[in-house]
């Protein structure tokens, strides 16, 4: 028998938008009072949106957020009866606290405190928050409901502390990151913790800069059976109703099936460029699409995050560009139905050289002019932008962004690395499984060698060992923090292994230097990845 009805809202907020994003909870809670339910949950820290960062230390910030929950409590006040669980900050005895309240009948019936602050990989919680002591179990309609926050429920003390006051159910709202495989990083960290109660996890959705939530929402059974997820990547809804005893008797939805990992990666990317241009205020990009690989999956990805009519796609032939490459991206464009356009760079870089030539008498040709040519594309997307107000897509992948194959200035201007986090490997894996769905990259792009074209004949092979090789390398050593001897006895060759990680180690700078984007494996450059550019350690 039904005792409680309740609703997740697995919502997309936007950080720092405090009047958008309690009119968010606020229309979630007026679809929950709709459908007669309970209790309605929403993530964690819903109306400041995650991370808030550095805003957390501007004291008007913090007076506003608690401005707006005071309105917020308010404006939901005539939903009878409905408890709705509001993440948000706190601030009391000179402390801040990331907190949630429940809220009911226009009051704050109870908040508490998160007890557990992430402060590795992409968290900063201690640099903001002191940690909760209390644990907090409510009533609703005779069933008791324990509340946690996100990381509470990765260590067993805070479940076990719900469990220990006679909580029947734990609900736990999260701001969990995506990363490849953290959906079953989720499920081992916290079913033993929860196990004997029923678990309701719920996540946000949506793309924050480097982040990009994923949502998966999902419920446990008191014997830690999945009894509902929610879908990935995406708004939704959810309704569970449970029995006097706090166990799920009927569900909204039955467990959602995972999309494939590349799925998964693709969807990722597509809601961080589509959140990141839209919660900016951008509707429309521009990228400048070579013939090769890494800018094509580029646009392929745009088009499926904006829309064909909101991206552009600009070939800048130079006298190295090969005739293939012109036509594979005319191919490509018109095949997408993008806005294409074709500026010949070769009088640019013609009048650089005229204007360098008395500074560069007498010394050889290098790669001073390969980065001409690429600065000559760099800055004519970015007046482009300026021009027309599209933002500037980068095409740097992951591979190249740890070796430093790549030109400040160059191909590396622009607004958002939309790949950054993509090895090569994964780069073709990605585009062949686009292409099984529809055909949007010509063939040719995918199986020829990739190059520069910088320089006549130039492929990366050139400076740089097998993309099998050094992926697998760079994941050794970023993502894994293993030492050469390690990624040796793994059978690479140490003189590769040198060039590789000599190559990260003298690249940091240029990646300080580099646009923001997605993070999608368990360890990406950015927030993730604190190195130091002036480095004297050598292993
Ligand atoms: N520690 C440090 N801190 C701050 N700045 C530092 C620095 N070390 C050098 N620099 C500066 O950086 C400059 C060197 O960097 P940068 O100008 O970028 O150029 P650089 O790294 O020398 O050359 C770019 C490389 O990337 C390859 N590339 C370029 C474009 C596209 C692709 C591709 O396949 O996608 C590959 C190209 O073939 C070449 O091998 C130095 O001249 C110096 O000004
Ligand atoms: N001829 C070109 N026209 C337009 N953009 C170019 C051209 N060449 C390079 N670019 C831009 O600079 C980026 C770096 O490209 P480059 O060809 O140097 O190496 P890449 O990493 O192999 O990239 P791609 O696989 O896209 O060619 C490209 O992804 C593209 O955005
Ligand atoms: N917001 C949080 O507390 C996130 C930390 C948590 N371990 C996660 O990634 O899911």
């Amino acid at each position: 028998m039904t005792a409680v009805k309740l609703g997740l809202a697995q919502i997309n907020m936007t950080v720092g938008n405090l009047p958008a994003n309690a009119a968010k909870v606020a229309d979630a809670a007026r679809w929950a009072h709709g459908q007669g339910l309970d209790v309605l949950l929403t993530p964690e820290l819903a109306l400041t949106g995650y991370p808030a960062e550095d805003l957390l230390l501007r004291p008007q910030f913090v007076r506003q957020q608690e401005a707006q929950l005071g309105q917020l409590c308010q404006d939901m006040a005539s939903y009878t009866d409905l408890h709705v669980v509001v993440g948000h900050v706190r601030e009391q005895g000179g402390l801040l606290y990331n907190a949630a309240s429940v809220l009911v009948n226009g009051r704050i019936l109870a908040t508490y405190f998160k007890h557990e602050l992430p402060d590795y990989g992409v968290f900063d919680e201690k640099r903001y928050f002191a940690s909760g002591r209390d644990p907090l179990v409510f009533t609703v309609k005779g069933v008791r409901f324990g509340l946690n926050i996100c990381e509470d429920a990765w260590f067993p003390d805070s479940p076990a502390r719900a469990r220990a006051q006679g909580a029947q159910a734990l609900l736990v709202l999260n701001a969990s990151p995506y990363s490849l495989g953290k959906q079953d990083e989720r499920h081992a960290q916290i079913a033993a913790h929860v196990a004997g109660m029923t678990m309701v996890y719920l996540n946000k959705v949506g793309g924050q800069d480097e982040l990009v939530f994923d949502g998966a929402s999902f419920v446990l059974d008191p014997a830690g059976g999945v009894a509902m997820r929610l879908p990935v990547f995406e708004e939704a809804l959810g309704i569970v109703e449970l029995d006097t005893q706090g166990r799920p008797v009927s569900l909204s939805a039955t467990p959602h099936v995972w999309p494939d990992s590349l799925e998964q990666i693709w969807r990722a990317l597509t809601l961080a460029v589509h959140d990141y241009l839209a919660k900016g205020g951008f509707t429309r990009a521009v990228l400048g699409l070579s013939g090769g690989i890494d800018s094509a999956l580029v646009l392929a990805l745009a088009v499926d995050a904006l829309g064909a009519a909101n991206v552009r796609a600009v070939m800048m032939p130079s006298r190295y560009t090969a005739d293939i490459s012109l036509v594979d991206a005319r191919e490509m464009a018109q095949g997408l139905s993008v806005a294409y356009e074709e500026i010949n760079i070769a009088g640019l870089v013609q009048a650089y050289d005229e204007a360098l030539a008395p500074q560069f008498k007498g010394l050889p040709v290098d790669s001073t002019e390969e980065n001409i040519q690429a600065r000559i594309r760099g800055n004519l997307l970015m007046a482009l932008s300026n021009k027309s107000g599209a933002l500037v897509l980068t095409t740097g992948n992951k591979s190249e962004l740890a070796t430093g194959y790549c030109t400040l200035y160059g191909d590396m201007a622009g607004g958002f690395a939309v790949i950054k986090d993509v090895p090569k490997t994964l780069v073709y894996r990605l585009a062949r499984w686009r292409n099984q769905r529809s055909p949007v990259i010509p063939q040719r792009i995918i199986t020829r060698p990739p190059s520069a074209e910088l320089r006549p004949d130039q492929t990366d092979q050139d400076s740089l060992p097998a993309y099998e090789v050094l992926d697998a390398i760079i994941e050794a050593y970023v993502e894994r923090n293993e030492s050469v001897a390690q990624i040796q006895a793994a059978g690479f060759a140490p003189e590769v292994i040198a060039q590789v990680v000599r190559l990260v180690r003298l690249s940091e700078y240029k990646r300080r230097q580099g646009a923001i984007g997605p993070k999608i494996t368990s360890r990406a450059f950015g927030r993730d990845w604190r190195y130091p550019v002036t480095n004297g350690f050598r292993e």
